[in-house]
């Protein structure tokens, strides 16, 4: 089997396509640190303040996640490293961040990199991004209805959203670590709708067989099965 990365914005559906993909191909979820991260709700009250902690705080968690799924080749993985820097460097560009602490940012994460050559696997095997709308992800996240993340808890966030997709689109688009495909998250709802979530599946699974990447007589078995069910 392989290793698995799901990249997209916020609310594009990264967990909980996560969890029905690993349970799909019977491998194991790796989700990012999101209720247990004390310093979020803190950097979205003061982003000025907060945002290098954040980042540190995300690539330290992130770090060790990764050496977990990637000494192990049998992973999903919610959301990249590479990705914390799309983060990281659009809050510099938005004065968030000043130069020594880009400058100490972009080192420790070359470093970690290096790190990540001594694992068997430096790179995902396959990158599954995420497209949404900002309609779509604006729903999304009120559904979530984290309060934090909300418009009506900081109307600033409508930019804040707006620009992370433009940076989101030229990073997909400049993504070369790994063979990746990209999912329409506004045309599949793999939430409510079985038949929707079996194409989604049946994508992934298409593009893993393109690449030789399953087992030749891989077929969905009664766990797998269970995966595509509604409410599973
Ligand atoms: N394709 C979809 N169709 C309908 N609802 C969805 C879809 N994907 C996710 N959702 C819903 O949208 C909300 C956000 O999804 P999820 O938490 O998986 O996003 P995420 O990409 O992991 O977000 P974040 O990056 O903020 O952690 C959840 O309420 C989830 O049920
Ligand atoms: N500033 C910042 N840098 C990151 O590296 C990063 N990674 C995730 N997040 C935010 C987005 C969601 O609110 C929430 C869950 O993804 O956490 C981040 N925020």
């Amino acid at each position: 089997m392989t290793v698995i990365v799901l990249s997209g914005p916020v609310g594009a559906g990264k967990s909980s396509l996560t969890s029905i993909l690993s349970k799909y191909l019977g491998t194991k979820p790796f989700y990012e640190s999101v209720d247990d991260n004390p310093v979020l709700p803190l950097f979205y009250k003061d982003p000025q303040k907060y945002t290098y902690l954040l980042q540190l705080f995300f690539l330290n968690t992130r770090f060790h996640s990764i050496k977990k799924a990637l000494s192990d080749d049998n992973n999903v993985l919610d959301r990249s490293i590479y990705e914390d820097s799309l983060f990281f460097h659009m809050n510099a560009d938005i004065g968030r961040a000043n130069k020594l602490e880009i400058q100490t940012y972009d080192e420790l994460l070359d470093s970690m990199m290096k790190e990540l050559d001594r694992m068997p696997k430096k790179h995902p095997d396959l990158l599954v991004h995420i497209h949404v709308s900002y309609e779509t992800m604006i729903n999304r996240i009120q559904k979530r209805g984290r309060s934090y993340e909300q418009l009506t808890f900081d109307p600033g966030l409508e930019d804040y959203y707006k620009r992370m997709l433009r940076y989101y689109h030229q990073w997909y688009e400049d993504y070369d670590y790994s063979p990746k495909m990209v999912l329409d998250g506004d045309k599949y709802d793999f939430m409510a709708s079985q038949s929707d979530r079996e194409e989604v599946l049946a994508e992934i699974t298409a593009k893993l067989k393109q690449m030789g990447k399953l087992p030749k007589n891989w077929q969905a078995g009664e766990i797998a099965r269970k995966a595509i069910e509604i409410g599973q």
